[in-house]
């Protein structure tokens, strides 16, 4: 599913209106039901619709018009007066006024009328910048309603490109997205401020458009379980072990971590998991496994199609790098692995890289905080820097290409906020790969299932309760739940 950004919704808007002949007007007409649609599904008594200056506002003097008509008691705070409003929302605010609709102009300070359920239909896509003065006013006190509030296409105050917030934003606990989501609705932070969302189709025939401009692979997407599915390699009956790939992991001082790597793999699908370790394992590990020891340490990689290395490495991460530059196969690094990154020829687009923010900040030299407030930003930076594909693990990770490539996962949850997890999740890549699935597709296939597993096992084990091999055995039912 396409994420748009303001400029590419902007374009589907401009050739609906002048290429398709649908009059701007009605695409709002469209917006402004499909909201009112939405709203009025809770039955509510009371609805105050708060509008900007802007189209997004005029989307909501339209949803204003259609409640009143279904019954519900409305009133449009505005923050200018629908004579200062100009083209389509001008109209829009004039045909609500006409039917009826009261409204009131808002000052900063101003109370904010009571309802059971506000409308921000303050700014949409034109946000450009923080709020101030009124807006700053309404969305604080939006905010200090207690009440539910639905915005119209995006919360007022995060950036429909990055999901950034610098300053205030309105906390909706839904939004409806008109004809496409935002990119900034489906990132951290902004996918918290947006809650629950929706896209409503206003006749702007989104996907056509974009596959008939030929840009599909500029446009950033939600990893879907469909998408998954159709990437999850294909089991046939005339197949045998070698079929389905030998991942090899390198075993460092937390055995534990590499272990729990190899079972992520195995449990999606690898034929074969070699563990490399140097010392003789003093965790078990499944009967399946291979496990080789070379007590003098690893001068060349063990025979197989993909490798993971990092998780459980430790401080002895040096020792290993002889072996990466001599694996011409694909390569998951994760944590202590990724400060080998350097090793592996940056052209070879054949790398994933998992850091966690704390991981990717060092990796740039930001702090934390400003990794995880511009999450896609330093995801973008961190694959151009090392030519590798970038993981970034937190809340609806990311998986971006130095190509430009962006997809956005929506699953998981704080099931997966435990130990272990992470090594999980790069083994799942490194399985994928093993399966000869493209590193960039390997990469959102895991990462959607390694988070629904942890959804699954967290509704069965409370999320409390979940440890990192639960989440192991969940995989197989997360690969059941989208198969036909
Ligand atoms: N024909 C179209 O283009 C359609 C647009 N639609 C709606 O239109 C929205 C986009 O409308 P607009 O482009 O008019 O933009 P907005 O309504 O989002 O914003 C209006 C203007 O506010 C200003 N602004 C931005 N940030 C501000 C800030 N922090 N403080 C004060 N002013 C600020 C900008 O100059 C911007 O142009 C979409 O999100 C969607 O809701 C829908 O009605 C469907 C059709
Ligand atoms: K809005």
């Amino acid at each position: 599913m396409y994420l748009v950004t303001r400029d590419q919704m902007q374009a589907l808007d401009n050739h609906t209106i002048h290429a398709l002949f649908v009059p701007g007007i009605v695409l709002m007409d469209h917006a402004g039901k499909a909201v009112a649609d939405k709203v009025m599904e809770d039955s509510p008594h009371r609805v105050v619709i708060c509008a900007g200056k802007g189209n997004n506002g005029g989307d909501g003097w339209i949803a204003a018009r259609w409640c009143h008509q279904y019954g519900a008691e409305v009133e449009v705070v505005t923050v200018v007066p629908p004579e200062q409003l100009n083209h389509d929302a001008a109209t829009a605010a004039k045909t609500a006024v006409a039917a009826g609709v009261p409204w009131r102009v808002y000052s900063p300070g101003d109370e904010l009328p009571d309802a059971d359920v506000y409308v921000d239909a303050l700014l949409g896509t034109g946000t450009d910048r923080p709020l101030q003065g009124a807006l700053q006013s309404l969305a604080a006190a939006l905010n200090d309603s207690g009440r539910p509030i639905v915005a119209v296409d995006i919360p007022t105050g995060v950036n429909p490109n990055t999901g950034e917030v610098t300053g205030d934003a309105v906390r909706a606990y839904r939004t409806v997205c008109l004809a496409a989501q935002k990119l900034g609705t489906a990132i951290s932070p902004g996918c918290h401020y947006a809650g629950k969302v929706e896209v409503v189709d206003i006749g702007i025939p989104v996907a056509s458009l974009v596959e008939k401009s030929g840009k599909s692979h500029d446009m950033a997407r939600l990893i879907t379980h469909s998408m998954v599915r159709e990437l999850l390699p294909k089991r046939l009956n005339e197949s045998n072990k070698g079929t389905y790939g030998r991942l090899a992991v390198a075993v460092g001082a937390m055995q534990g971590a590499s272990v729990l790597a190899g079972m992520g793999a195995a449990r999606v699908g690898a034929g074969l998991i070699a563990l490399m370790a140097t010392d003789r394992l003093q965790v078990s590990t499944p009967p399946e496994f291979v496990v080789q020891v070379r007590p003098d340490g690893w001068t060349e990689p063990a025979a197989a199609r993909a490798l993971v290395m990092g998780p459980g490495l430790g401080a002895n991460a040096e020792a290993w790098r002889q072996v990466l530059e001599q694996f011409k196969g694909p390569v998951v690094l994760d944590a202590d692995g990724l400060q080998l990154i350097g090793s592996l020829d940056k052209s070879r687009h054949s790398t994933v890289v998992t850091p966690h923010p704390k991981e990717c900040a060092r990796m740039l030299g930001w702090s934390t905080d400003e990794v995880q407030a511009h999450r896609l930003e330093a995801a973008r930076q961190l694959a151009v820097k090392t030519g590798a594909i970038v993981v970034l693990k937190g809340f609806h990770s990311l998986v971006v290409s130095p190509d430009g490539r962006v997809h956005v996962n929506p699953t998981g949850d704080s099931s997966l906020a435990t130990a272990g997890t992470g090594d999980v999740l790069a083994g799942m890549v490194g399985g994928m790969m093993a399966q000869s699935l493209d590193p960039y597709a390997a990469a959102c296939a895991a990462v959607w299932l390694h988070g629904r597993a942890g959804e699954m096992a967290g509704e069965q084990l409370t999320s409390a309760s979940t440890m990192a091999s639960d989440i192991v055995d969940f995989i197989s039912r997360a690969i059941r739940s989208i198969s036909t």
